[in-house]
């Protein structure tokens, strides 16, 4: 894992060890959390009443909390896009360029991937987190680029705030990657991405087409033949102060599109229409997002959707991200057919860049609101 650093005098560490961290204590007892750990280790921690300090978040004091949508989140019936009927196929892409117009964000249901499936990843990443530290450590990986890396909050080299969150990341495309703890996860994740995969290709094809483009448009330009994919699991545990602490912040993904699944605890609020809302999942469906990529190629049209993880004081949460990005070497620009009306009216708004050099930007750096995706927009007048 890479590990929080809290220090700590000699004599404090033998205070620590003697003395539950409890709600009589004064903040600065927090200051006696473990040398180094993940934050499932710390939220363990007996008779833990209140964050360290550093995991202190400071959202807007203008911003509202957040509320359930005036609108209902968008949902796609994955079965109208494989259907051989042409009328329902049509128009569930002009579903899908609605939802990505206007929300970012949809729910796929009828996806055909197996609830057994979702479900036995999920547990797979619970198994996971419930690694010893010792035997995750193995896996904490150097570079935001290693195909295999776990760690706590985003990037516990650049925040200066710590999310309260644990993660694993794995590369499962083009080649694929796994660790090989615990048993049988590595065979799940296998069969998990492949199936994740498949969806996440015919919804590209569906979301090109809703572009105007041709079906194979994404796929060709983005070289997805080679195109990343990349796993993320996410843990979550209660909190003692939720209203405090943010599981991962404002921010959008780096992809084109991010498929995410969780347990049955919610967590997941998206920016829409300047407010904050609360995403209740249907049942075994996938919460599907436009990323930065996405908004890049379609030259705007497609927003990439900010959203964040917000945390609570009662149950763990897992969510399991799977991102589907260009391959590593595809410079990404937006499509030109979509850069320009014949009238000039929509010049490139972004600077074409590599994807490798995008990722290697966005995970090395804080996580925070859309600063990468800031980097190659353009200020059009
Ligand atoms: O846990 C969630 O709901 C969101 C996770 C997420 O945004 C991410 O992994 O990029
Ligand atoms: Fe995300």
């Amino acid at each position: 894992m890479t590990f929080i650093s809290i220090s700590l005098s000699k004599k404090k560490k033998k205070m620590a060890a003697a003395t539950p961290l409890c709600g009589h204590s004064s903040p600065e007892t927090h200051l006696q959390a473990p040398k180094s750990t993940s934050i499932k280790t710390l939220a363990e921690s007996p008779g833990l009443t209140y964050i360290p300090p550093n995991y202190t978040y400071t959202t807007n004091p203008h911003e509202s909390a957040a509320s359930e949508p005036e609108d209902s989140i968008p949902i796609i019936d994955f079965s109208s896009l494989t259907s051989s009927d042409p009328d329902q196929r049509s128009q569930v892409i002009q579903d899908l360029g609605k939802a990505c117009q206007e929300w970012g964000f949809f729910m796929v249901v009828n996806h055909g991937v197996p609830e057994s499936l979702m479900k036995e990843m999920v547990d797979a990443c619970n198994g996971f987190f419930d690694l010893r530290e010792e035997e995750k450590r193995e896996f904490e990986g150097k570079h935001v680029l290693d195909p295999i890396r776990c760690g706590t909050s985003f990037n516990s080299k650049a925040d200066k705030v710590f999310f309260w969150r644990d993660f694993l990341k794995v590369f499962v495309h083009p080649q694929f990657h796994s660790p090989n703890k615990p048993t049988g996860f590595s065979e799940l994740l296998r069969e998990y991405s492949k199936q994740t995969r498949k969806v996440a290709m015919e919804l590209l094809r569906g979301i090109s087409e809703s572009l105007g483009l041709e079906e194979c448009y994404i796929e060709k330009a983005m070289d997805l033949e080679s195109g990343l994919q990349i796993f993320t699991g996410n843990l979550y545990p209660p909190c003692p102060q939720p209203e405090l602490a943010m599981g991962l912040p404002p921010h959008s993904d780096h992809g084109l599109l991010t498929m995410l699944i969780q347990n049955e605890i919610g967590g997941l609020q998206l920016h829409h229409n300047g407010k904050w809302v609360n995403v209740k999942a249907l049942p075994n469906s996938f919460l599907v997002n436009t990323a930065d990529h996405l908004e890049i190629l379609s030259n705007g049209r497609y927003k990439s959707v900010v959203h964040r993880a917000v945390v609570n004081n009662k149950a763990t949460r897992i969510s399991i991200a799977t991102a589907c990005g260009p391959s590593l070497d595809t410079i990404v620009s937006p499509a030109p057919e979509l850069a320009e009306d014949g009238e000039g009216h929509h010049p490139p708004a972004y600077i074409p860049m590599k994807y490798r050099d995008y990722l290697e930007l966005q995970q090395s750096n804080q996580l925070d609101r859309k600063s990468c995706l800031d980097r190659v927009r353009l200020q059009i007048a």
